[in-house]
């Protein structure tokens, strides 16, 4: 790829933009970029590059992105590399960097194990009747969103109801609290988190780099973190002051081995404890971070993914009806009652993984080691990686045909046919929730999440995304807009770090019929 001695790739960085969208997302979008122009970056080669090198210095580190399985793979499932000090410095708002996410080694493993029995299937599964709770939150702003006479509702940005769901969600499994997020007197918590994330972003600005750099910046930053955990720590004592067995608080999972479950809040004058609970506040952030990023985009992308596949909303709708009865507003009473039946649910599931292979929620990023080298197909020389952050591109790997016949059709069929039929993936493809020990400790949530949406919205009203409501929205208010499409569609990722759907995912639903 062409390297300027002035500007190392920043120009092809600069061409991204320009041929991609101005506000795409470059971390999340520049691996699949490159593999569908490969040759006009790559002339000499005959096929697309396993692993791409990006030279954005002095903006960012190095870069080098994977666009192969095999590659990931031994990125992911192979030694356990840490990950990239650019992960700690974003999430240093909410949690300073001492996070699950954000640790690795020791440390990292004797929190994983604190934590993985709170996000365990059964512990998941007590606390459905919490969930449900939720998503009926969800659904009452649905249905006052949908017009009487069975017309389409006024535009939406469905992120942000996706997000305030998520945040929800979280807030009971984490410390068993309602914030109502979803209501129009949301808690202090879930309004001052809301405030810290603005303070999160991963850029390229020169400006701002320098700004993030001061004195004054990291204590403003650290200050409202403070005020965010300050709101946090009443809960997590209430959290442990419950006498419930089960279902287990992810507070009460992170401090069960301290043997400190009926710690009180006097007892916190004593500078271990209070070093201790400051610990988990800055756990238990990631999982309102983890949850709200990734479900805020994937609920938008699986509307939009089954609005334009109406095979595959006759197929769910059908799948319901038999499992859960044929009146849509029992559905979420019966999956109170029978927690269990979420496993039969299998059409329901394979739409999840569809959606997520199309459009992966995260990236995984890790930082590249002197000792650590790639093994590449084809060359005698291993791959370095000293120096450089490692981006697994697993929308590249997900799009690529070696891996997924009819790659860019969704087809949930494929996660349920047998193995040796040609839509069957192959072992160690698919990474919606990634591969490997680092891979999403909160997936069944999400998963159990996402079941319910469908289950709450799929039967009882029309939704997608409504891009002519969101023109005419915006002209109404003086703001003109410019339609940008990547790929011929108007939703794409963008985000200055995480990913966010085009525009906040506008969207307007009615009640079917
Ligand atoms: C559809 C929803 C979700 C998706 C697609 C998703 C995806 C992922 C992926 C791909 C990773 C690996 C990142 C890496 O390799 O660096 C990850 C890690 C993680 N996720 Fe999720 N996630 C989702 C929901 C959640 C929820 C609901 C929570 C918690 C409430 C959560 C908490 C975390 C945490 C803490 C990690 C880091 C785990 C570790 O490093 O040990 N995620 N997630």
């Amino acid at each position: 790829m062409k390297h300027s001695f002035l500007f190392g790739h920043l120009l092809v960085v600069r061409q991204f933009y320009k041929d991609w969208a101005s506000d795409a997302n470059f971390i999340q979008t520049f691996g699949y970029y490159i593999s569908k122009h490969w040759a006009q970056f790559f002339p000499e080669e005959r096929s697309c590059p396993p692993v791409v090198y990006v030279d954005v210095w002095p903006i960012a580190t190095p870069m080098a992105f994977s666009l192969e399985a095999y590659v990931s793979n031994q990125i992911e499932l192979g030694r356990s590399l840490p990950k990239s000090p650019m992960q700690g410095e974003f999430l240093r708002p909410i949690s300073n960097g001492k996070d699950l996410n954000c640790m690795h080694g020791e440390e990292w493993r004797m929190w994983r194990s604190r934590l993985n029995p709170a996000f365990s299937k059964s512990n998941i599964r007590s606390w459905v009747p919490c969930v449900v709770e939720e998503v009926e939150s969800f659904v009452a702003v649905l249905q006052g969103l949908a017009v009487e006479n069975g017309g389409w509702g006024p535009v939406f940005q469905l992120e942000k109801v996706s997000g305030d769901l998520a945040c929800d969600i979280t807030g009971r499994i984490v410390v068993n609290e309602q914030f109502r997020s979803l209501s129009s007197r949301p808690a202090p918590f879930a309004r001052l988190y809301r405030r810290q994330l603005e303070e999160m972003e991963i850029t390229m600005n020169i400006f701002k780099l320098i700004w993030r750099a001061t004195p004054l910046f990291k204590w403003h930053v650290a200050r409202r973190r403070h005020t965010l955990f300050d709101e946090l720590r009443p809960l997590i004592f209430a959290s442990m002051d419950s006498t419930t067995e089960q279902p287990c608080t992810v507070a009460q999972s992170a401090l069960k081995q301290d043997a400190v479950t009926t710690i009180k809040p006097q007892l916190l004058s004593c500078p271990v404890d209070a070093d201790l609970i400051e610990q988990v506040c800055c756990q238990l952030m990631i999982f309102f971070f983890g949850g709200e990023d990734a479900v805020s985009i994937v609920i938008p992308w699986m509307v939009n993914r089954s609005a334009a596949n109406s095979e595959c909303l006759d197929k769910i709708r059908v799948e319901h009806d038999a499992v859960l009865g044929p009146d849509p507003s029992l559905g979420l009473d019966k999956i109170r009652e029978s927690p269990h039946l979420l496993d039969s649910l299998p059409y329901s599931h394979a739409v999840i993984k569809e959606t997520l292979r199309l459009n992966p929620a995260t990236i995984t990023i890790r930082e590249g080691q002197p000792d650590f080298t790639l093994e590449i197909k084809g060359s005698d020389k291993r791959w370095p990686t000293d120096g450089f952050d490692l981006f697994d591109s697993s929308i590249t790997i997900h799009r690529d045909e070696k891996n997924f016949s009819r790659p860019l059709e969704f087809l949930p069929e494929r996660y349920l046919v047998s193995e040796g039929h040609e839509l069957h993936p192959p072992k160690n493809t698919w990474r919606g929730f990634q591969l490997g020990p680092r891979q999403c400790i909160g997936q069944e949530l999400a998963t159990v999440l996402l079941k319910l949406v469908l289950i709450s919205v799929v039967r009882t009203f029309d939704a997608e995304l409504a891009w002519a409501d969101w023109d005419t929205e915006q002209e109404r208010k003086g703001m003109k807009s410019h339609p940008v499409c990547v790929d011929g569609d108007r939703m794409y990722t963008t985000g200055r770090a995480t990913s966010h759907p085009k525009d906040g995912a506008p969207a307007h639903v009615r009640t079917r019929c």
